[in-house]
């Protein structure tokens, strides 16, 4: 693994078994190698089913890959491999190195927004009141109104949960940040100020893979872009590379 890379992907492969369907198997992902360096935003593209959800949850093991290596360099130094590690070392890890934000907030009934994003923080080892701390700060920067906070999450919005989701996911920033669509319930102001949020994260140092379905998003954040197809990279390279072929898709 090359000294600068966070994640070295490598022959990464997942297979589901669909059981309820004659025991069938789906290939998601076909020997797929990517890397991802300190303070680069490398954005995952590719056509509905490619892969690129798929991938993002091997990493973060919410799948265990069926095949393949995924090497995750920590802030100690020490390179470990995500896909052979077992749930508890994991899910250690996931504190400390590995942030995911899907576009789905888990919700936890009974508990206050405010308590939810606190709550990642003292995962994070944050003593409660740094955290409660730390998740203020994290709330009026993605623009949750105060009076929001001391409510329960199943009430709030598709657009007000992806923001509280982000606030937990990046109230102490990962080494590696996993972004699943981010932005999709988001009103044109409050997706401003994630997007410029996600960009100085990686401006910090932090190494992001994401997936973004507006190619708007893209262009403005992503240092690379990976191209799925079928499971298998199509395409890596610079977004002014890669984007106009994409752009080309999506026009046709
Ligand atoms: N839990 C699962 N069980 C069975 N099949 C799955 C599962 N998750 C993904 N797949 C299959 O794996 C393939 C890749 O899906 P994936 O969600 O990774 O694609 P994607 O590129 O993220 O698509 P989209 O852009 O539509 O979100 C698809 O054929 C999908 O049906």
């Amino acid at each position: 693994m090359s000294p600068a890379n966070v994640l070295a992907v490598r022959g990464l492969a997942k297979s589901f078994t669909l059981h309820t369907i004659d025991g069938r198997d789906v290939e998601a992902l076909r020997g797929v190698d990517l890397d991802v360096a300190a303070a680069e935003h490398v954005a995952l593209a590719g056509t509905s089913g490619a892969g690129k959800s798929s991938l993002l949850r091997c990493v973060y093991r919410t799948y265990l890959p069926s095949a393949g290596s995924i090497l995750l360099r920590t802030s100690s130094g020490l390179v470990v491999d995500l896909a052979a590690l077992s749930d508890p070392e994991v899910a250690d890890l996931r504190g400390r190195e590995l942030g995911y934000v899907s576009q789905f907030l888990r919700s936890e009934p009974r508990r206050s927004v405010l308590d939810v994003v606190a709550r990642a923080g003292t995962g994070r080892g944050m003593d409660p009141a740094t955290a409660r701390e730390a998740a203020a700060v994290a709330l009026r920067r993605l623009g949750i109104d105060e009076r929001l906070w001391a409510m329960h999450t199943t009430v709030l919005s598709g657009g007000q949960k992806q923001r509280v989701n982000l606030a937990a996911g990046t109230i102490s920033p990962p080494r590696l940040l996993l972004l699943d669509e981010p932005v999709s319930a988001l009103d044109p102001a409050n997706r401003e100020a994630v997007l410029a949020m996600i960009a100085e994260l990686t401006e910090a140092g932090v190494a992001v893979l994401s997936v973004f379905h507006d190619l708007d998003a893209i262009e403005r954040l992503a240092t690379r872009v990976v191209v799925l197809d079928d499971g298998r990279v199509a395409a890596d390279g610079a977004p002014s590379h890669v984007l106009p072929a994409l752009h080309l898709e999506v026009a046709r």
